[in-house]
């Protein structure tokens, strides 16, 4: 049938460019090696007596610059070798279409306050309306907040799901999410759909909507639901979030001949699962989650493969199970695959995308390097995997520990087995969390359970469709990109102190490349120090009049012209051909220097105080709704501080020292005359003290400027100004 026999189901390419590249990374690297070289040969004598700390200022620029070098040297790995991949769905159709895998979906909300049940809806019925055989599909909704109204808006989804899907199905929609679906189309459907059509189909999502909303608003189910559906009566010993009974539902069961659309033709299994919470037990967050729907799937369906997706992360592309299943099912290549993981991308993103939160080098360029040496890293939402990998099974041998752990749990319906498979006590010795399922502890607990599976022999794939295939909603607020980078560096941190350390734990399991990949994410907390030394000292040295750079005639100064030039101008190639504006990447050069001048900074702290015992695990959940006036500037790209943090005050001192630092010397000079000895020594600490008052711009104006109300809170404004004069001060009179 169609000849393809034989024929691989997915193709593998290397990128076009990459010796050139690879010349370019080693002059660079030669680069590199004559400042270290210049470091050492020029370091100040002992006795030096004017200025005695300029010789532990260029101690600590050494030290800096030996750390960006190595750093460097690990953004290779993920640069050496891209390749790309294809899938060929026709051939997967042809030859596997009767023997296709059950899917089983999970989907994970913690919070109707901030997770909107309608959004979560959506995303719910963008899965059920996959274009995959319904009788082999399952969605699982975990809800850890255990909220009736998130459960009232699924039961609204079940039923409108019988008249989404065949509508799906007949005109072929994409996104098959009603909110971005009804968005982004105004008009009739295609394929000769009638205007009509598609406005009672939209009718009925604004009732259905407007219906979820509306109890949202009151916070209340209404009666007559409540009383028609006996389930409600499980919220019936539910005290608070964190302590409540086991609530489950199967909303819609695939094997019973009534669960049909309006067409006749079978549903996907729905099931609404809140686990078990008791205030003495800790939940492990999303792990916990997750955990608990495997086992509790496993019962139900048992679909071979899993995808996780976040709760704002709708599919935009129904052929994506089938792309995955290409990698699966391979007969040669497919068996070593343990999971594949999609990008995630985003659809509130703005066209400068102000706060970096597109991640579009990780994406577009990093992961694809990644691809080559074993796989991309499980980044979470838009993930597929086989079961039995992401329960614990080695490559290539029997599972013992995952066969064991799964054989406790019987098959069946009956609500009382299932509830137990998810109470507070369930894990209580046994293994998951660590050998089974996602492991407990780390923020990232997708890095980290990723990393693990591919030391068990899996390899993973990155899988980049043409059409994106999920698209979820990135933070819209400065604070809350950079608490969501806290977490993601300080899980990172974790795994790198933990065993897991992929140069000690991955050494011989995986590729030497693949650990220095992972490196380049697990160490970005440490990167606040260097980051931070250099975005402080040369500027307060600049004001002190001391000079840690060369003469701007010696030739010394080459090999730091080029570094930095070449550097940057790399960037921003890669990055305008990644489908970035310049303005954009500008806008990413502003985001690492605050990601790592602060959050970083306090991931370090966080780590501290949890190795001493001084606080306790916490998940900081992404806001996914914003007011009015902050969703506003967020499209015209002003950046919003609004709340006041311990962050922006590190951040706006920075920027204010820099300010200082940049504007005395001027003023020096203005008063003195210009000196042109002066200038030529001091020449690189003058452009980078420039180049950083430059990005911080939206700084100042958020502090000295702005009236509305998403300016830099006075109280902010004031500490730092305070901070930033004492220090300078401080300097001025030792030197
Ligand atoms: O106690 C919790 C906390 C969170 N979540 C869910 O976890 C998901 C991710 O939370 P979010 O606040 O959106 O965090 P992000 O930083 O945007 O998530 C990214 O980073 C996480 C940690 O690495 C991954 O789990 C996610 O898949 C990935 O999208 C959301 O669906 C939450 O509802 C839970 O189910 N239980
Ligand atoms: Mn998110």
């Amino acid at each position: 049938m169609g000849g393809s026999e034989g024929q691989p189901l997915f193709e593998t390419r290397s990128t076009k460019g990459t010796l050139l590249y690879r010349v370019f990374a080693v002059t660079v690297f030669l680069g590199i090696c004559s400042i270290w070289t210049y470091r050492l040969i020029h370091l100040p004598p002992a006795g030096e007596s004017r200025w005695a700390w300029r010789r532990w200022a260029w101690f600590g620029l050494f030290g800096a610059e030996l750390w960006f070098g190595f750093y460097w040297i690990l953004t290779q790995a993920s640069r050496w070798s891209p390749i790309s991949r294809q899938t060929f769905k026709d051939r997967l159709s042809h030859r596997h279409d009767h023997g296709l895998p059950g899917v089983d979906i999970f989907v994970c909300t913690a919070d109707p306050a901030i997770e909107p049940p309608a959004m979560v809806i959506s995303t719910v019925l963008s899965m059920m309306a996959y274009d995959y055989p319904t009788e082999k599909l399952a969605i699982y909704l975990s809800d850890d907040a255990a909220s009736e109204l998130t459960y009232y808006a699924l039961l609204e989804a079940s039923r409108f799901a019988k008249h989404w899907l065949p509508f799906c199905r007949k005109f072929k929609v994409q996104p098959t999410s009603p909110t971005a679906y009804f968005n982004s189309s105004t008009e009739s459907v295609g394929d000769g759909g009638s205007h009509e059509e598609f406005l009672e189909i939209k009718k009925l999502y604004d009732e259905t909507k407007h219906r979820i909303e509306s109890a949202c608003e009151h916070n209340l189910v209404p009666d007559k639901v409540r009383s028609a559906h006996e389930e409600f009566s499980q919220w019936d010993s539910y005290y608070s979030k964190r302590d409540h009974d086991t609530i489950i539902k199967i909303l819609i069961d695939r094997t019973d001949s009534e669960a049909v659309d309006i067409e006749g033709k079978v549903l996907p299994t729905l099931v609404y699962m809140a686990r078990e919470k008791r205030p003495d037990y800790v939940h492990n967050f999303k792990a916990g989650a997750m955990n608990s729907l495997i086992r509790v799937s496993s019962a139900i369906t048992g679909g071979k493969i899993i995808l996780n997706v976040d709760c704002d992360m709708y599919s935009n592309n129904s052929d994506a199970i089938r792309d995955a299943l290409c990698f699966f099912m391979d007969e040669d290549n497919g068996h070593e695959i343990g999971f594949v993981q999609f990008p995630q991308r985003f659809d509130n993103l703005t066209k400068n995308d102000l706060y970096g939160a597109s991640l579009l080098i990780a994406c577009k360029v990093e992961f694809h390097g990644l691809d080559s040496h074993g796989g991309v890293l499980y980044i979470g939402s838009g993930c597929f995997h086989r079961r039995e990998t992401l329960c614990g099974m080695k490559f290539g041998e029997e599972g013992k520990i995952a066969a064991s752990m799964m054989s406790r749990i019987s098959k069946g319906h009956q609500l009382k087995d299932l509830k137990d498979l998810v109470s507070c006590t369930y894990e209580k010795n046994t293994q998951w969390g660590s050998e089974v399922g996602l492991k407990y502890g780390c923020p990232v607990e997708d890095v980290i359970t990723g990393l693990a599976i591919k030391c068990r022999g899996w390899k993973s794939v990155y899988y980049n469709p043409q059409r994106e295939a999920f698209l979820g909603l990135a933070p819209t607020t400065l604070l809350q990109t950079l608490v969501q980078h806290r977490r993601w560096s300080e899980g990172d941190l974790h795994i790198f102190l933990s065993k897991y350390n992929p140069a000690i734990y991955g050494a011989g399991r995986i590729s030497p490349f693949l650990i220095l990949g992972y490196h380049c994410y697990l160490l970005w907390a440490p990167n606040s120090l260097p980051t931070l030394y250099y975005s402080l000292v040369p500027s307060v040295c600049l004001l002190s009049g001391i000079s840690l750079f060369p003469e701007i005639s010696s030739w010394w100064m080459v090999p730091f012209v080029y570094v930095i030039s070449v550097k940057y101008t790399y960037s921003l190639v890669e990055f305008l051909q990644s489908g970035g504006t310049v303005r954009g990447w500008w806008n990413e050069q502003r985001m690492w220097l605050y990601k790592r001048t602060s959050p970083y900074l306090f991931a370090i702290i966080d780590t501290a105080f949890k190795a001493l015992g001084f606080s306790e695990a916490t998940f900081a959940i992404t806001t996914k709704v914003a007011d009015e006036d902050s969703s506003r500037r967020y499209r015209s790209e002003v950046m919003e501080f609004g709340a006041a943090s311990p962050m922006f005050t590190l951040i706006s001192t920075l920027a204010l020292l820099n300010l200082i630092c940049f504007i005395g010397p001027g003023i020096r000079l203005a008063v003195m005359g210009s000196d042109f000895g002066y200038v030529g020594s001091m020449f690189l600490q003058v452009v980078l003290s420039w180049a950083l008052v430059l990005i911080n711009m939206p700084v100042y104006e958020g502090m000295f400027v702005r009236k509305d109300g998403g300016r830099m809170p006075t109280s902010t404004t004031v500490t730092s100004l305070v901070l930033a004069v004492s220090a300078c001060t401080c300097v001025a009179f030792l030197s």
